[in-house]
C-alpha cells in the first residue's frame, strides 16, 4: 500500500523503514534535506494517488498547522492520520473539521520509542470503522508480529486517550523501579545493583521492558553518574492526572509520579523552605541556611 509521512524524526524515520521492509510505498516528507524523499508538502500529495493515505508524526506543536495544510492541499476521500502525542480532546474538532473537506481522520497512539522499526509499534486507533479497515495493511506494517499490539479502540479521540493512559501508566512503571533502584543505593547490604535488575528479568513477577531497558542503562554507566536527577515530561502525564480529577478516578501512583518529575526540576525546594521555616517557628527545630 502507499503512504505518505510526514516527519522523519526519531519515530517517523524508523517508521519509513519498517513499512518499506514490509513491502510498502512510503513517500516521506521532513524539513531536513538528508532524509526528506520530496521537497514539500504539496510535491508529497502530487505523488501520491488517491484515495491518499497521509500519516503525520511530527512534534505535537507543529501537528495542527500541518494538519490545515496539508488538508488544502488532498482531495475528498483522502484519509489523515495523526500518530503523534496528541491531546485527545484535539481529535473530534480535527476530524469534523476535516469532514467538512471530505477528508477521513484517524488518531493513532503509538508506542515502541526507537526499538520499534525491530519490534514494532503497539498502535491504538480511534477513528470510524471503514477509515481503520482502509488503513489496516499499514497497520499491520507496523504492529509486531503475533496477536498483540493492535487495537481499534473507540471512535475519533480513543486511540490518543489509551496512548494517554499507556503514558500514564509508563510513568508510574518507571517511578516504581526508580525508587526500588534509590533503596538499593542507600541501603547498606546490596552490593550489585545491576545484577539485582538483571535477577528481575527472568521468572520474576516484576519483568518488564522498561526493566529490561533499566538493566541495559546500569550496563552502560552502574552508577547512573552520568546524569543529573532530572526528568522533563511533554504533557501525557498531566492529562491523565487531569482526566483522573475530572471522573474522580483515585490516581496516587501517576499522580506522585508526575509530580517526582515536577520536583526533578528544583534546586531547592520553596514547599520544603517552608516546611523547614514552619517546623523552626513551632518547635524551634533547627534549619539548614541557605
Ligand atoms: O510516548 C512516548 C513513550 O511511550 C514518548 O517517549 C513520550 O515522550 C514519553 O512521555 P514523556 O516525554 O512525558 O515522558
Amino acid at each position: 500500500m502507499q503512504l505518505g509521512l510526514i516527519g522523519l524524526g526519531r519515530m517517523g524515520f524508523n517508521m519509513r523503514e519498517r513499512l518499506r521492509a514490509a513491502g510498502h510505498e512510503v513517500i516521506g516528507y521532513d524539513h531536513h534535506p538528508d532524509v526528506t524523499d520530496v521537497s514539500s508538502l504539496s510535491e508529497l500529495v502530487e505523488k501520491l494517488a488517491a484515495p491518499r493515505v497521509v500519516w503525520i508524526m511530527v512534534p505535537v506543536q507543529y501537528t495542527e498547522p500541518t494538519i490545515d495544510e496539508l488538508a488544502n492541499l488532498l482531495s475528498p476521500g483522502d484519509i489523515v492520520i495523526d500518530g503523534g502525542n496528541s491531546r485527545f480532546s484535539n481529535d473530534r474538532p480535527r476530524a469534523e473539521r476535516l469532514a467538512t473537506k471530505g477528508l477521513g481522520y484517524l488518531d493513532v497512539g503509538v508506542s515502541g520509542g526507537v526499538w520499534g522499526r525491530t519490534n514494532g509499534y503497539a498502535l491504538m486507533v480511534g477513528g470510524d470503522k471503514k477509515h481503520v479497515e482502509h488503513c489496516m495493511p499499514i497497520f499491520q506494517g507496523l504492529k509486531p508480529e503475533g496477536e498483540f499490539g493492535f487495537a481499534h479502540a473507540g471512535p475519533v479521540g480513543a486511540g490518543h486517550y489509551a496512548k494517554m493512559v499507556h503514558n500514564g501508566i509508563e510513568y508510574g512503571m518507571m517511578h516504581a523501579y526508580a525508587e526500588g533502584y534509590e533503596l538499593l543505593e542507600a541501603s547498606e547490604y546490596v552490593e550489585n545493583i545491576p545484577e539485582v535488575f538483571k535477577s528481575w528479568r527472568a521468572g520474576s513477577v516484576v519483568q518488564s521492558w522498561l526493566l529490561d531497558l533499566m538493566d541495559r542503562a546500569l550496563d552502560e554507566d552502574p552508577n547512573l553518574d552520568g546524569l543529573r536527577g532530572y526528568a522533563d515530561d511533554t504533557g501525557e502525564g498531566r492529562w491523565t492526572v487531569e482526566e483522573a480529577i475530572r471522573l474522580a478516578v483515585p490516581m496516587n501512583v501517576i499522580a506522585a509520579s508526575l509530580f517526582a518529575r515536577f520536583a526533578s526540576r528544583q534546586d531547592d525546594s520553596p514547599a520544603m523552605k517552608a516546611v523547614a521555616a514552619l517546623r523552626n517557628q513551632f518547635g524551634g527545630h533547627a534549619v539548614k541556611k541557605g
